[in-house]
């Protein structure tokens, strides 16, 4: 059996949504980043979160995010895991672990090395890191714009939390990517959609089977 966790994320459709859940994803991530082509209401995002409840995490992803928005996202659709993709503070994740009682994920935009010392402040709160790209310049979106980074500068990473690889991922290059980044769990949105915003079943099937058939040592 694989130990790779997987989170698919920017799901809006019921039929990607159930194509992830039986595919065997571990965690589902839901979009509430207004620009982002990836967005679900929250009308769309309580039901995308029914289905998941109990068969992955259900993780809500968000961008410098006032407390209002996040209190309203835990009150109706009550993600497992809040994602901070924005510059939030660890002061910020630490008040919101408290104030909504889920686990919290930090993003942070890596290109070289000395982009990942700061997450060993993130590490003390966060529940979960996830090392995305840095955005290209002039892109609107803090993630989900399907450029990657050097890999193997996560190799050996020892923070004591788990962590994610994301940026660029797709079913053709995820297993190498675990293999050269010695990562056990991977977050992707682009490379599992036909056009921008609008996710595959048959990639996101693709993307799981590849990933999941990476066979961990020990
Ligand atoms: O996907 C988005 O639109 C997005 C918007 C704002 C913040 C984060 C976003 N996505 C996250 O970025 C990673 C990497 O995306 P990609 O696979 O390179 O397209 C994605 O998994 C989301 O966690």
């Amino acid at each position: 059996m694989s130990d790779i966790k997987v989170k698919i994320c920017g799901l809006s459709t019921e039929d990607t949504m159930a194509a992830a859940l039986d595919a065997g994803a571990d965690m589902v991530g839901l979009m509430f980043f207004p620009k982002s082509p990836r967005h679900v209401t929250l009308s769309q995002a309580c039901k995308l979160a029914d289905m998941a409840r109990g068969k992955a995490d259900i993780v809500a992803v968000t961008v410098n995010m006032d407390l209002d928005g996040l209190s309203r996202i835990k009150e109706l659709v009550n993600p497992d895991i809040i994602q901070f993709h924005g510059e939030e503070a660890p002061e910020s994740l630490a008040a919101a672990k408290v104030m909504h009682g889920t686990k919290v994920m930090k993003a942070m935009s890596i290109s070289e090395k000395a982009d990942l010392e700061a997450a060993q402040y993130y590490a003390i709160v966060a529940d979960w890191l996830l090392f995305d790209a840095k955005p290209p310049k002039g892109s609107e979106l803090p993630g989900g714009n399907g450029v990657s980074y050097d890999w193997t500068i996560l190799k050996d990473l020892d923070l004591k939390k788990p962590f994610m690889l994301s940026g660029g991922l797709d079913p053709e290059n995820v297993a190498e990517a675990i293999r050269v980044s010695g990562v056990t769990a991977v977050d992707v949105s682009s490379g599992v959609e036909r056009e921008k915003g609008v996710k595959d079943s048959d990639l996101i099937r693709a993307f799981l089977a590849a990933a999941k058939g990476v066979k961990v040592p020990g």
